[in-house]
């Protein structure tokens, strides 16, 4: 393990509710480090040909974490260590993105019913000159799904936003019969995964359970 972190807090660089709240839960001072209009942050999720999902959202989070750590510098912010993350559903090699509005939810949980999918979440971190990273991967297993139910559940607004058009903290919890892997992890943030990260690095925890 490194020097213990002189600082008090990390940055967030991200806009996902669910991750400020598991590292919250972490015990984690942490201050969101977001990107402007200006900063296109979707052109960063383009798949490129022939990517495996396990590939792509470890490209894209250490994008995510290029373009954090240029926006820290713009900004002339105090140090303190920046950490990213991206989440990926994916069925077979098929990657499920969020979608961009009610059919596409519908064509995606379609696709989801009666079948086990992977969720990749990848996180970074870097801690001054140090980058850090981990891969958490989840398989999630859904129970078939009615039209009825499938619509029921897109009219309740919460596949927008997330990947593969659910949200297993929300009511989809009642689609799946079987997960392995990561609950927070699919969620957007491994809990375990961050918080080895964290230690690696030297940053203190509110509630330093060390596992090693
Ligand atoms: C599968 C799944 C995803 N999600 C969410 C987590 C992420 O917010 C989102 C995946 O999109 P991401 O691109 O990983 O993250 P984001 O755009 O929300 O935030 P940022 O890029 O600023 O970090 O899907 C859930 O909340 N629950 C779930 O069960």
């Amino acid at each position: 393990m490194s020097d213990s972190s002189p600082f008090p807090f990390i940055y967030l660089a991200s806009q996902s509710p669910r991750r400020a709240q598991l590292l919250d839960q972490l015990g984690v001072p942490h201050r969101l480090l977001l990107a402007t209009p200006d900063e296109d942050a979707e052109a960063l999720e383009t798949v490129q040909p022939g990517e495996s999902p396990r590939d792509y959202v470890q490209r894209v989070t250490a994008l995510k974490l290029d373009a954090a750590v240029a926006r820290h510098a713009r900004r002339s912010l105090a140090g303190g260590p920046i950490l990213c993350a991206d989440t990926t559903v994916a069925l077979d090699l098929d990657i499920l993105g969020k979608p961009q509005d009610a059919d596409d939810a519908r064509r995606m949980l379609a696709r989801l019913a009666g079948r086990t999918h992977s969720v990749f979440t990848a996180i970074a971190l870097q801690n001054g000159s140090q980058r850090h990273a981990a891969l958490s991967v989840s398989d999630v297993r859904f129970a078939p799904l009615s039209p009825a139910a499938i619509d029921a559940y897109i009219a309740g607004g919460e596949p927008f936003g997330k990947a593969g058009a659910y949200g297993v903290q929300g009511a989809a919890a009642a689609f799946i019969e079987h997960m392995s892997g990561s609950y927070s992890g699919i969620m957007g943030l491994p809990m375990f995964e961050t918080a080895q990260l964290l230690d690696r690095a030297g940053i203190a925890r509110g509630y330093a359970c060390k596992t090693s």
